[in-house]
């Protein structure tokens, strides 16, 4: 049998998945290595009991494991064709494409602004086609959905050679927002016309603006480090604390990896940027790093929705979209005046539909992994 792989390097998780290919992909299995770093777990088809601790893992090691945990379920099918998620496809890339040599020398000039993503994502590209020599390698890139910003959310005031040269606001998270807005086309047409805004909080994190499917505005820029604070990044920020930094003599290297590491709700709680552990500590500094979080995303909620001129509907996804029920009612609480009202007891379940106002609230597993075997299975069958 023919088969699919689909490979999607977080910043702080590899998840795959592995699909019949046929022309509508039918899921096989999927998983995920998360908490990389210090103490990672792999887990497959989200089931508890097949959780395996994996101690220290970085990106590679993760892949490493995932492809150990594949080689039963992989005997006797052939890969023909491997998807993978790209962060970064600048002004260039706004549609799926092969991974040949030269895209992958264009998609490494994108490296210095995605460094927790791009590297890991196209050392997968080599290892998958070492492991899989004959299957197609396709590439789906975060920031395609968001190519038809409208110019205002594109670009920055700042003299007009720099837009030429390609310092735009790109956006990401884009397989994401395509999953959420084609489900909703699928599940409720009635709400994938109008303005929706999604929440996609994850280990990273953005906001987009949604009108009748497409996007007009996201929280994201240039680098996936503007908009909302996330596990490790700062989000936005005054450009003049850059310019602090280095009249105190720091290096780029010091500066990156403040702005990308060291940040966020890591650098707010001075221990962990995982929002499972800040839930779960009594520290006081991991409560002011979850009231910065909360306070940035209500921020960019009414942004959000100012952009659009009113909100039809709110999605959550990503890791801390789809599982904190707290998060989700401290960003709902008192947003009345936009028509948001939180049941508590249907969120307190992580129920689909939250809502107890007139504007629906949802939440949404998102599916990066459908997206990419979408478009692999294109390009297999155009
Ligand atoms: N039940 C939960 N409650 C609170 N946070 C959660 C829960 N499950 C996952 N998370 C958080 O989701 C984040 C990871 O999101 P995810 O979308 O998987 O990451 P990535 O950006 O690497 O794809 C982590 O901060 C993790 O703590
Ligand atoms: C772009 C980005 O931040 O992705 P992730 O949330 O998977 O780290
Ligand atoms: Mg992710």
């Amino acid at each position: 049998m023919s088969v699919l792989l689909t490979l999607n390097a977080g910043s702080s998780s590899v998840k795959f998945a592995v699909y019949e290919a046929a022309n509508a992909p039918l899921l096989i299995v999927a998983g995920e290595v998360d908490g990389l770093g210090p103490a990672a777990r792999l887990i497959v088809n989200t089931n508890p009991a097949t959780k395996r601790d994996l101690g220290p893992t970085d990106h590679a090691a993760a892949l490493h494991a995932i492809l150990a945990a594949l080689r039963p379920i992989l005997s006797g099918r052939q890969v023909v064709g491997v998807g993978h998620r790209i962060v970064h496809g600048g002004g260039a890339f706004t549609a799926p494409v092969e991974l040949t040599p030269d895209v992958i020398e264009a998609l490494e000039a994108f490296v210095p602004l995605a460094p927790l993503h791009q590297p890991h994502n196209l050392a997968m590209v080599a290892a998958a086609r070492q492991a899989f020599p004959d299957a197609v390698q396709i590439g789906c890139f975060d920031t395609a959905f968001h190519a038809g910003h409208p110019w205002v959310n594109d670009t920055f005031a700042l003299p007009r050679r720099f837009y030429e040269a390609g310092v735009r606001r790109y956006g990401f998270h884009g397989l994401s927002y395509d999953y959420i807005t084609d489900k909703l086309r699928a599940d409720c047409p009635e709400l994938a016309a109008g303005r929706v805004v999604i929440a996609h909080l994850g280990n990273g994190a953005s906001m987009c603006a949604v009108r009748d499917g497409r996007s007009v505005g996201s929280t994201m820029g240039f680098s996936a480090l503007d908009g909302l604070p996330m596990g490790t990044r700062c989000g936005q920020l005054d450009p003049g604390v850059l310019l602090y930094m280095m009249e105190q003599g720091m290096s780029r290297e010091e500066i990156t990896s403040i702005l990308y590491e060291e940040s966020g709700l890591q650098g707010l709680s001075g221990f962990s940027h995982d929002m499972r552990t800040l839930q779960a500590s009594d520290d006081p500094r991991a409560a002011e790093a979850i009231d910065y979080y909360v306070f940035r995303i209500r921020r960019e909620l009414g942004a959000m929705t100012a952009v659009l001129g009113g909100i039809d509907a709110l999605v959550f996804c990503g890791g801390i979209g789809e599982n904190a029920a707290v998060i989700r009612a401290r960003v709902i609480e008192g947003m009345d005046y936009l028509g948001l009202s939180l049941d508590a007891e249907a969120n307190a379940r992580n129920a689909t539909r939250v809502a107890t106002g007139p504007v629906p609230i949802l939440v949404i597993p998102t599916n990066e992994e459908l997206v990419i075997a979408r478009a692999v299975s294109a390009a297999l069958h155009p």
